[in-house]
């Protein structure tokens, strides 16, 4: 069935299509200015298509990305290098504002505090995909997004050495108080202590999810001359003398410091509350710098004020505010005046991915994908669609065109497609599903403008369509 969205969608690409004859050669062809679109290593788009021709669903000038949340120059610097339109805000959007404005975006580009919700994305009409610049996607409804056609990709590991980084930094500033030291000393008050103050040599850490962060911290502690025990859901390989536990409870019954890098799911909301507590060693200490729905806030109040955790460090929380500002009171979450009143605790505005070296690759890493998405239909690193790639359409092949079949994961698609397809060659094709989604990526020869507008209307009329794409 034909929504309102794909409407809006196919238009841009009936709307381009008609303009091939006016696309001057030079925008027909791939060639960012070599000053834009690299740091460091380089933009992967910008290194690898050199002699791809650039395909034109549409004038590039058409397309409007709309990046919230501060991304990073970088990124900014790959899409505007482009042709495309950007808008650039430096905060999310609440709900009503990030409706309106999602309305009229082809790609959107957030962090972790924008919600695209099914609400939200219902109403994102032209929308055809999503940046997330970090690593978690638990702000997107992935599958909603998939079911429409709407491709997600996120940076899995820039920012993870960062995070790894400020937890090894609270791990010392915990056991030394030093946040209490030096908040009192800003107070003009001199409180040289040494009673519950510790080294960290020897004292064990138990990491709770050991993946890119976790693994790369257990690095990091080890040569601290930590102890690491990890529990993990999947049975993984150990890092150096890193030990894995059997049980959550096993690891808060050894750890001197736990510390959490799970993802958001339903599995880890209130991962640690009460109960959990009563497990972790008395004198121990906890550190949360994956999501804020993985602690039970109440439950920590509770047991630092009876001393059963000597201390944490919070960089995540439940509700976020969407702009910098004096919002960490309690009309954004109900407990937070107690927990400012907790000695020990160090609370940090979700700043664990937060460095120049972090979001200036994830910059990159993420507009390139977004760029081979738009551009090539490419989907590799795409969190909710099937990976697909293949080689770029080159300048001597001419009248070629780029087939993108989104399609339901149903039985007989491919020989529908196939019978539409059999009027020109088809030299390279190739499909995979996830789920209930299938992509499907051909590239044709012998494709004349015309012939362009058959097929997609063609593809479009079959039952099982999300979303065609057409690019020449
Ligand atoms: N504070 C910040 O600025 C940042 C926070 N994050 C958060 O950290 C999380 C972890 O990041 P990565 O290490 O890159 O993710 P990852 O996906 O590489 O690793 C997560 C690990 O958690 C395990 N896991 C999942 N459910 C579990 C459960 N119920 N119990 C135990 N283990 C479980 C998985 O098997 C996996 O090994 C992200 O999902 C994100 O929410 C990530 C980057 C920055
Ligand atoms: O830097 C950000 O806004 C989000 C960091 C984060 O939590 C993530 O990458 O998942």
């Amino acid at each position: 069935m034909t929504t309102p969205r794909d409407i809006a969608r196919s238009s841009l690409g009936n709307a381009v299509s008609y303009s091939l004859e006016a696309a001057s050669p030079t925008t027909a062809f791939y060639s960012p200015p070599a000053s834009q679109g690299s740091f460091m290593a380089g933009s992967l788009t910008s290194r690898t298509a050199a002699t791809a021709k650039q395909l034109k669903p549409f004038n590039a000038g058409d397309i409007k990305i709309l990046l919230l949340e501060n991304v990073n120059q970088t990124g900014r610097d790959i899409l505007a290098a482009q042709g495309y339109q950007v808008e650039f805000l430096k905060t999310s959007l609440p709900e009503d504002q990030l409706i309106e404005k999602i309305r009229e975006v082809h790609v959107i580009g957030i962090r972790s505090k924008t919600k695209l919700t099914a609400k939200v994305l219902q109403e994102a009409k032209n929308l055809l995909v999503v940046g997330c610049f970090c690593i978690g996607t638990n702000q997107v409804d992935l599958d909603y997004a998939a079911k429409h056609g709407i491709a997600v990709f996120n940076s899995p590991f820039a920012n993870s050495r960062s995070v790894a980084e400020l937890v090894i930094a609270e791990i010392i500033t915990l056991a030394r108080q030093l946040g209490d030291r030096s908040l009192e000393m800003h107070r003009g008050t001199w409180n040289k202590v040494s009673a519950k103050c510790w080294e960290i040599r020897g004292k064990t850490l138990g990491i709770v999810g050991y993946g890119h962060i976790g693994s790369q911290l257990s690095v990091l502690a080890e040569a601290m001359g930590m102890s690491v025990i990890y529990y993990d859901v999947l049975t993984l390989m150990a890092i150096g003398s890193a030990r894995q536990v059997p049980t959550l409870e096993k690891l808060l019954e050894e750890a001197d410091f736990v510390t959490l890098h799970v993802p958001e799911t339903p599995e880890t909301k209130n991962l640690i509350s009460t109960k959990e507590f009563e497990s972790m060693k008395t004198g121990s200490y906890l550190i949360n710098a994956s999501r804020g729905t993985v602690v039970d806030i109440p439950a920590l109040i509770k047991a630092m004020r009876a001393g059963k955790v000597a201390g944490a460090a919070l960089d995540v929380f439940p509700h976020e505010p969407a702009a910098n500002g004096d919002y960490f009171v309690n009309n954004l979450n109900t407990w937070a005046e107690d927990l400012r009143g907790l000695n020990n605790i160090i609370l940090t505005p979700h700043i664990g991915g937060s460095t120049e070296e972090a979001q200036r690759a994830i910059g990159v890493e993420v507009a390139d994908s977004l760029v081979r998405y738009i551009n090539q239909g490419i989907t590799l690193a795409s969190v909710n669609l099937p990976e697909v790639t293949m080689r770029s359409i080159t300048l001597d092949e001419h009248d070629h065109a780029r087939v993108i079949y989104i399609h339901r994961n149903v039985p007989g698609v491919l020989r529908k497609v196939n019978e539409i397809l059999a009027e020109h060659n088809v030299d390279k094709q190739i499909s995979d599903s996830k789920g209930d989604i299938a992509y499907l990526m051909a590239d044709v020869s012998d494709v004349k403008t015309q012939d362009i507008k058959d097929i997609r209307d063609s593809l479009d009329s079959l039952n099982s369509r999300i979303l065609t794409r057409v690019l020449y």
